[in-house]
């Protein structure tokens, strides 16, 4: 079995502070989770949470200040083989100069995937055809010649195409139009099943969460503060912080609630215990 293991991780950046003195800027506070085969777990947070930077330091974009990330169980190949990541914006993440099969046929043939011109074109065929995309229609276009969702799709098909176990999806529909985001969403989790990914999900947006994901981790100013199965930690919010998600997510059945808590507790947050649903009790 292929895990990812997140294991006390912690990046301090160095930023100017007052009268441009540096200081350090805590961006991920001993965050530790398990990714595991046929799962998704959310990372769910507000901007500037430090969901982004896990997901850098997971795609080896970044090096922690301290803690692990270690893949197990993956058999051979490199960890980028396993490990692959989908960004928020397919524009930036695709070259404008290079084809749909381009995109496609590099990562097969770098990972020894295809080989010859004729493997290479059918592989292409045959993930375009998992992610739902006419290869005959779409192969030889380039990503202007795309729509939103489409591109989109292109760039989940190459995260698989070196044969990925683990996908670290970093708000991949929020750029997208609000009709296709479902789709594209229902995608992956379609993908997880039939190729029995572990996935990270990365979101602001905890109705979306709720709907793809098996577990959710909350994460507050680096520190994952709730963690438990997607529905009680929506259900039963416990701390405060996740308590204001849920409420300005937009549930139809929230519309008018009002909050039962003063959300200025969400200040002091920061020293509040983590909730662990799975333990049932504050740790
Ligand atoms: N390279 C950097 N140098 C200094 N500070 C950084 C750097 N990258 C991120 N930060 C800071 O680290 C914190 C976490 O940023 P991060 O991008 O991980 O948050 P996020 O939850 O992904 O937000 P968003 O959803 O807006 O991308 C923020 O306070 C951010 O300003």
């Amino acid at each position: 079995m292929t895990t990812l293991e997140v294991a006390d991780l912690v990046k301090d950046y160095r930023v100017r502070g007052d009268g441009m003195r540096r200081t350090r800027l805590r961006a991920v506070d001993h965050v530790s989770f398990t990714l595991t085969p046929g799962r998704t777990t959310a990372l769910v947070g507000e901007s500037g949470s430090g969901k982004s930077t896990v997901a850098r330091i997971i795609a080896r974009l970044e090096r922690p200040t301290s803690g692990t990330v270690v893949l197990n169980g993956a058999g051979s190949g490199d960890y980028r083989d396993h490990v692959q990541m989908v960004f928020q914006d397919p524009f930036a993440s695709l070259n404008p100069f290079h084809t749909v099969e381009h995109h496609l046929a590099r990562p097969l043939r770098l990972h020894g995937r295809a080989r010859t011109r004729a493997e290479t074109r059918q592989e292409v065929a045959r993930l375009l055809e998992r992610v739902n995309l006419p290869a005959e229609e779409l192969a030889q276009r380039r990503p202007h010649e795309l729509s939103g969702g489409q591109r989109q799709r292109v760039a989940i098909a190459r995260a698989l195409a070196p044969g990925a176990k683990v996908i670290v999806a970093d708000e991949p529909v929020s750029m997208l139009d609000v009709s296709i985001r479902l789709d594209v969403l229902n995608l992956l989790a379609r993908l997880q099943e039939e190729e029995d990914l572990a996935i990270l999900y990365i979101t602001h947006d905890l109705a979306t969460a709720r709907h793809f994901a098996d577990d959710i981790l909350v994460l507050y100013r680096g520190r994952v503060v709730e963690r438990g199965p997607a529905d009680e930690v929506i259900l039963d919010p416990r701390h405060p912080y996740t308590k204001l998600l849920a409420a300005a997510s937009p549930d139809p059945d929230a519309r008018g609630r009002t909050f039962d808590f003063d959300p200025a507790d969400v200040v002091a947050a920061g020293s509040a215990p983590p909730y662990d649903h799975r333990e049932d009790t504050p740790r």
